[in-house]
């Protein structure tokens, strides 16, 4: 069936879009194919096929009601009264089935559709019936944003404060307390907590969401909870355990129950890696999602969404729209044109309050995206997948899906020496679905997707595991500090021998491992500090260079999230004239340090951070002083284009460096003073396989590999020449830049490998 929208006979948003040569009035507004909700329809087909294997009574859909295409949205669950609210979702039909089911069964596949309530209910549920009397109840999630957010929601729902009952742990920051029962974490970090608890005894319940995204972290920590069952649950894990013996027994072994959560693909697969665990299938959504697919593909998905967008605003009533879109650089472009195009709109429309949301930005940022909505205006979110699972937007009626997402890969050199680096590809099944699951959280919503219907159907279901396209190096040392070897694991896909022998190759030129493939005391090392092994590599490099100050200074600033230099387009010869003062001339590292310096000085004592942690004891005169100190620096920020939440987040991620020092007997006050060698040879400790030479025709040639790299414009080197560069990263686009970039001596960096092994 083929539907029009509505506002496609009111051509209106025609006329802005002509006068912009940007955008030439070159591509017709996309043509809607309406079609039923495709999650269900897939739900069914796979239940036909019997690939579905138990669907408890309880979960039957609430019947369907036809969406609302006018009138005001539902009422809000605050108003409604949160625990009505809960009581609604399609989940709670099925609580006590539920909850037997997980009792009787040491893993349990649940499968839902988006919005049926999962994530946030069934760590309630748990908890409610005692699971927590035993242990925690940990949740993990692949993304942090998504940890915060539900932690913050649950926390609401139970009517306690965060970081009480309900926590969060995510790389940074941490709310939780001796108090808290129930634990929303990233996959990474739990991952993490095995170093010092392999059979992560403080779990009762270990609930792993959206495990079909199988990011790297999820698909080692499924291989080590197997191991764990075996270990706390004896064997035979995913077998039911129903009589009261059972329970006798349960009691002396601190058993684990394992919850796999996933979207509404793949559950056969989780099932067999547990031993045939049991499916449940959660069936329903509260509230239905209307799909409309593009008549035609579209060329320039920028652009149709840009039009999608107006459509949107004109015609629909209200309802903010969230925009899906592959990365930074086209958020920022669309959020300028719709900016541009909402202030010629004619009178009596409401305001456009445009939000990016992608995962370089800081929390804060972050959460502008969840502020609610001021009246009169309608709010477009302009995403990145960060928001695609798990998270509940309020507010967002309208999802607009350009069908397109960045994605790590791993690109291995001819000769070793690859990189990971982004690409943007088509998204699949599972992602589509996700995102229009985003429109139907609080009220019916609507999903424009800007790829055909045949597309949809032809897509992959779902994505490739990130195991098998990504660098394992991290991953590896982390394993190897528990004593695992990755070859050695039971994993669901197993990475490719390449792909293991240049991580091995890394962890050995940092010195993390020695000729034997034996872990090192220096990798023991890298791992204990929450760094990259390269960063932490440097860190460690500083203690014996005496300038370990300076390299935490420059460390936060590359591990926080969000770029430290602003860019306009329209400012460029008034920023650089800003920046001047603090560009060094050996590059990008010591840049960063002369920038961290120059704000802490602008703000009188060394006592950056925002929460006071450093120098704030909170009498009357410092709280003075610290409250002018941090407006003279916000003053500072603004003047010189910096963005100043990066160094407020680099600030905090710089103490929880500090602590991580204290314990590793890393004294981190000392300092080289205005020496730059030391600093720049710690950090070409870490980046020794980032390393490379100039070439006669003035390009760079990897060291340790076959690349050439140009040195990307945003670098205070683009324009220089020198012998030998390191750099932080490789980015490819049309061609391979190297991206924060330092001017090194070739005299000391020839030795680094061998420097490296030496001290390993
Ligand atoms: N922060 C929030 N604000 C308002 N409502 C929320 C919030 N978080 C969740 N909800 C409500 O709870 C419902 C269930 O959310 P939940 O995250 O548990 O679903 P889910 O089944 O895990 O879906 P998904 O896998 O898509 O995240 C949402 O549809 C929404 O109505």
């Amino acid at each position: 069936m083929t539907a029009t929208l509505p506002s496609q006979k009111r051509r209106i948003f025609d006329s802005p879009i002509q006068k912009n040569k940007t955008t030439p009035q070159r591509k017709r507004i996309p043509k809607w194919v309406d079609v039923d909700d495709e999650d269900e329809r897939i739900g069914q087909r796979k239940r036909q096929n019997g690939s579905l294997k138990h669907a408890p009574q309880a979960h039957s859909t609430p019947p369907r009601k036809k969406a609302r295409t006018s009138g005001p949205p539902p009422p809000s669950p605050a108003k409604a009264g949160i625990q009505e609210h809960r009581k609604q979702l399609p989940i709670a039909k099925g609580k006590d089935a539920l909850v037997q089911e997980i009792r009787a069964n040491d893993v349990t596949v649940l499968l839902g559709e988006t919005g049926s309530g999962k994530t946030t209910q069934i760590p309630q549920y748990l908890l409610e019936a005692g699971f927590a009397d035993a242990g925690m109840i940990g949740i993990t999630q692949p993304r942090k944003v998504a940890a915060t957010e539900l932690a913050a929601r649950v926390s609401v729902e139970q009517g306690t404060p965060l970081g009480g009952l309900i926590g969060y742990g995510i790389r940074f920051d941490e709310k939780s307390s001796a108090a808290t029962r129930v634990k929303y974490m990233t996959d990474g970090m739990l991952t993490r907590e095995l170093l010092g608890d392999p059979l992560l005894s403080k779990y009762a319940v270990i609930i792993v969401d959206e495990a079909h995204e199988r990011t790297l972290r999820t698909d080692l920590l499924l291989a080590n909870l197997k191991r764990i069952l075996r270990e706390r649950n004896g064997k035979g894990e995913g077998k039911p355990q129903v009589n009261g013996k059972g329970k006798e027994r349960e009691k002396d072994r601190n058993p684990l129950k394992v919850v796999i959560m996933s979207a509404t693909l793949d559950a056969e697969k989780f099932s067999q890696f547990f031993s045939n665990a049991k499916i449940i299938y959660v069936k329903g959504r509260q509230h239905p999602v209307k799909i409309f697919h593009a008549a035609q593909g579209q060329t320039d998905y920028v652009d149709a969404a840009l039009r999608t967008f107006f459509q949107v605003h004109v015609d629909q009533p209200p309802g903010d729209v969230l925009i899906f879109l592959p990365g930074q650089e086209d958020i920022e472009s669309l959020e300028k044109s719709i900016q541009m195009f909402a202030r010629q709109l004619p009178p009596g429309h409401d305001e456009v309050l445009t939000v990016p949301m992608y995962a370089a930005l800081s929390g804060a940022q972050l959460h502008r995206t969840f502020a609610p909505t001021p009246r009169k205006t309608r709010k477009c979110i302009l995403a990145t997948n960060i928001a695609e699972t798990s998270i509940t937007i309020p507010g967002v009626r309208y999802v607009i899906d350009t069908g397109k997402v960045k994605e790590k890969r791993y690109l291995a050199g001819s000769t070793g020496g690859g990189f990971d680096t982004l690409l943007t590809r088509d998204i699949n099944k599972s992602n589509a679905m996700q995102r229009a699951g985003r429109a139907g959280r609080e009220g019916p919503g609507f999903c424009y997707r800007l790829y055909t219907e045949d597309a949809f159907l032809g897509m992959a279901a779902s994505t490739e595991p990130e195991i098998l396209r990504c660098s394992l190096a991290q991953a590896m040392l982390q394993l190897l500090c528990i004593g695992q070897d990755i070859q050695d694991l039971d994993l669901m896909d197993m990475p490719d021998v390449d792909a293991i022998s240049s991580a091995l190759r890394t962890l050995f030129l940092l010195g993390a491992l020695d000729s034997q493939r034996e872990l090192t005391d220096l990798g023991r090392a890298m791992a204990a500090l929450p760094l990259e092994p390269t960063h932490a590599r440097a860190v460690l490099a500083s203690k014996d260079l005496n300038c370990t100050a300076e390299v935490l200074d420059i460390v936060s600033v590359l591990s926080a999230n969000g770029a430290l230099f602003l860019d306009a387009t329209d400012k460029r010869a008034e920023i650089a004239e800003a920046r001047r003062k603090f560009i060094h001339r050996s590059g990008d590292h010591l840049t960063i340090l002369n920038t961290v310096r120059a704000y802490r000085a602008a703000g009188g004592a060394d006592g950056e951070n925002a929460s006071g942690h450093v120098n704030g004891h909170g009498d009357g005169e410092e709280e003075k002083e610290e409250k002018v100190g941090r407006s003279a620096r916000k003053e500072w920020a603004r003047a010189h284009f910096i963005n100043e939440r990066t160094l407020r987040e680099a600030s905090s991620i710089r103490d929880q460096l500090r602590l991580s020092c204290t314990r590793a007997g890393i004294d981190w006050r000392a300092s080289c003073g205005e020496q730059e060698d030391p600093v720049l040879l710690s950090l070409a400790h870490g980046l020794a396989q980032n390393t490379a030479l100039i070439a006669p025709d003035g390009s760079y040639k990897q060291v340790m590999g076959q690349s050439v790299v140009k040195i990307h414009p945003s670098s205070s080197m683009a324009d220089k020449k020198v012998p030998a560069i390191i750099y932080d990263e490789l980015v490819y686009t049309n061609h391979i830049y190297a991206r924060g970039v330092s001017s090194i001596s070739k005299s000391y960096f020839n030795s680094l490998g061998a420097f490296n092994r030496r001290e390993a």
